[in-house]
């Protein structure tokens, strides 16, 4: 080994007791059972269900309730206690509203603090005492230990923890420390959380997803076709960038980009003035109950229209300089009569439906206007200085990845692009041959590349990023090619259609879902796939588990957009070190009916995977770096305190 590696090792453990005492912690860490890893994907903007499944752990957090309190509470009371875990502030503002006396008040506070006294070392009886504490709120963390740990054999329990409680109590401490044991619980519930791609687009909140990403104590994010969009853009991808902006306009998100991110969005207002009007097939979706004035949605409709012919324009020169993505077939805009008001795609002719062509020049219709170049530039500009974009984005890239081999399974948003025999699907890029891994290794390599690189915006690595978004053999999109000119101006719906990677009829077989997990160098006896990105129609009876249990998709559709169709509102997936569950969540309708009604949104689990024997903390990717730190630190020992 380095002598210089020893010697800083060295200084960090400069005694012989330092070595001994972490190989004893490590090796006791390995027989501690694996912690609970929670899988969510396709979050879409959804911040209120999202916290909510992160919150109650996807129903874990009651279990231990109920493992601990049922005969002693009644199924309402854990109710309570439960909303009280997942919403602290909120359920004691309004408990506290219904006592009318501090003596009742005060009996509660000493009732729920033991409760979750008690709960705590259930919950965290895999983990070591260290990260126990590690989990506690930081201004309590000694108060709780006292409380935790005192032995009943010398001291009179009632008498300590009363007096402990009523001091906490009398000096107003009540609301923080129950907030922050709370906090403790939820946390070590779940040990690790996998995020399996679309944070962005559709709903209104992807920021506030972020900002709790960032707090997050352990996680890691497989990218989706979403996310990568919105790192294009601010990887200098203007197609990416125009984008994003038009499907925060279709939904009627505007305010994420405006207010959330504060990127000046009068330029392309004063474009959509100028050229457009109302149009139809541009007007905003509105979900749920969301109110727009008349007025609003019109200006939404014109920006609508005006970003979205800036995206079909900056599209064309990308296909044409790439003829590797073998997207001519998407040159739309030169296959319009504009006299007329015909496309002609695939042979086939069709009368165009509310166009907005006004900004198009028939001799060269990719040709932006100054104006529009001008808009799409400023905006670039903002976005690249947005400081908390920039914040985000780079969290997104510091934990993320396109795949991730973890604990024997792997992680994907889309598909690994195959054909109709399960072959892998190849890509010649710059005169090399990809397909299968080292084509998603590509993949990564040029994104990263072009985020490294924002001010490059035309180069093969930011076209790829793209080509993520919306190529045929893009790992994310997973579809032969993206209908959103024929979805605005054609009427025949059989052109909407957007025909799906062959993958996605072949994952139902096993066979095929071994092959790739060898292909990743999984073992396919132990491995699992794990996908999002296709909404599972729970309704017309589609299994989300498949392939024999090799393949686990979990899109259920936390986006409510796309709830009609799924049934259901998100599946969820729980792996332990019992083995894999999968958790489908009722609608989630908001936080206030969690807190006011107790009702909190019904799962119903599905075993994937039992394991034959307890998973240990050994089997698992931690325990390969562990032992790696344990093979070092022997080693250490061995050569500068065994002498
Ligand atoms: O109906 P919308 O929201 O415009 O989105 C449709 C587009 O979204 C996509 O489904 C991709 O988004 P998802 O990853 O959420 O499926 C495209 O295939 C499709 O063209
Ligand atoms: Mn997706």
């Amino acid at each position: 080994m380095n002598k210089k590696y020893l010697d800083l090792l060295a200084e960090k453990y400069d005694s012989e007791e330092k070595v001994v005492t972490e190989i004893i912690n490590l090796e006791a860490i390995l027989n501690l059972p694996k912690g609970t890893e929670h899988f969510v994907s396709d979050l879409h903007g959804e911040y209120q269900a999202f916290q909510h499944v992160l919150r109650n752990g996807s129903g874990k957090v009651k279990e231990k309730i109920r493992d601990i309190f049922t005969g002693e509470l009644s199924e309402q009371e854990i109710s309570e206690f439960a909303t009280l875990v997942y919403y602290p502030e909120e359920k004691l503002r309004l408990i506290k509203s219904n006592f009318t006396s501090d003596e009742e008040l005060n009996e509660w506070y000493k009732a729920v603090i033991e409760r979750m006294i008690r709960l705590i070392p259930y919950a965290s009886s895999k983990y070591t005492r260290s990260k126990l504490r590690k989990a506690l709120p930081s201004q309590f963390v000694f108060i709780i230990e006292e409380l935790l740990y005192k032995t009943d054999k010398y001291t009179n329990k009632t008498d300590y923890y009363s007096s402990i409680t009523e001091q906490i109590i009398s000096l107003r401490q009540a609301d923080k420390l129950i907030a922050g044991l709370a906090y403790t619980i939820q946390r070590l519930v779940v040990d690790h959380l996998h995020v399996v791609g679309d944070i962005y687009d559709r709903g209104p909140e992807p920021d506030k997803i972020m900002d709790t990403l960032i707090d997050y104590h352990s996680l890691d994010i497989q990218w989706g076709n979403h996310d990568v969009l919105w790192l294009g853009a601010y990887s200098g991808s203007k197609v990416c960038l125009a984008n994003i902006l038009r499907i925060c306009a279709r939904y009627a998100n505007l305010d994420i980009i405006e207010d959330a991110y504060g990127i000046n969005l009068r330029p392309l207002l004063n474009l959509a003035e100028k050229y457009y009007e109302d149009n139809p097939a541009f007007r905003p979706k509105l979900q749920g109950d969301e109110r727009l004035t008349e007025k609003e949605q019109l200006q939404i409709t014109k920006i609508h229209q005006a970003i979205a012919m800036i995206q079909f324009k900056l599209e064309s020169p990308i296909i044409k300089r790439r003829s590797c993505f073998n997207m001519e077939g998407r040159l739309l805009l030169e296959k319009v009569d504009y006299e007329k008001q015909e496309v002609t795609i695939k042979g086939e002719t069709h009368p165009i439906e509310q166009g907005c062509f006004q900004t198009i020049d028939p001799e060269e219709p990719d040709r932006l206007l100054e104006e529009e170049q001008q808009v799409i530039d400023k905006l670039l500009f903002s976005v690249q200085h947005s400081e908390k974009l920039t914040r985000h984005m780079k969290f997104l890239m510091k934990k993320g990845n396109l795949y991730l081999k973890y604990n024997g399974n792997l992680l994907i948003h889309g598909c690994i692009p195959l054909d109709k025999d399960g072959n892998m699907e190849t890509m010649t890029i710059e005169e090399e041959t990809y397909g299968g891994r080292e084509l998603l290794d590509l993949f990564e390599e040029k994104l990263r590349y072009s985020f490294a690189n924002p001010g490059k915006t035309d180069d093969l690595a930011t076209d790829m990023v793209w080509y993520l978004w919306t190529g045929e053999y893009s790992s994310l999109f997973g579809k032969r090619e993206m209908t959103t000119f024929e979805r605005y101006f054609i009427k025949d719906k059989s052109t909407h259609k957007e025909e799906k990677n062959p993958y996605y009829y072949l994952r139902e077989n096993e066979e095929v879902c071994r092959k790739m997990l060898e292909d990743f160098d999984l073992d396919p006896d132990q491995g699992h796939i794990i996908n999002g990105h296709t909404p599972v129609k729970e309704i017309e009876g589609e299994n989300p588990v498949k392939a024999g249990g090799k393949m686990v998709v979990i899109d259920g559709g936390f986006s409510k957009a796309y709830q009609s169709t799924t049934g259901i509102a998100g599946y969820t997936l729980l792996f332990n070190s019992f083995g894999m569950q999968l958790v489908a969540h009722q609608k989630f309708s908001s936080k206030q009916e969690v807190l006011s009604d107790g009702i909190d949104v019904l799962s119903v689990r599905r075993l994937v995977d039992k394991e034959l024997e307890r998973k240990m903390v050994r089997e698992t990717n931690i325990g390969t770096e562990i032992m790696g730190q344990i093979d070092t630190l022997r080693y250490l020992l061995k050569a500068r305190y065994m002498k």
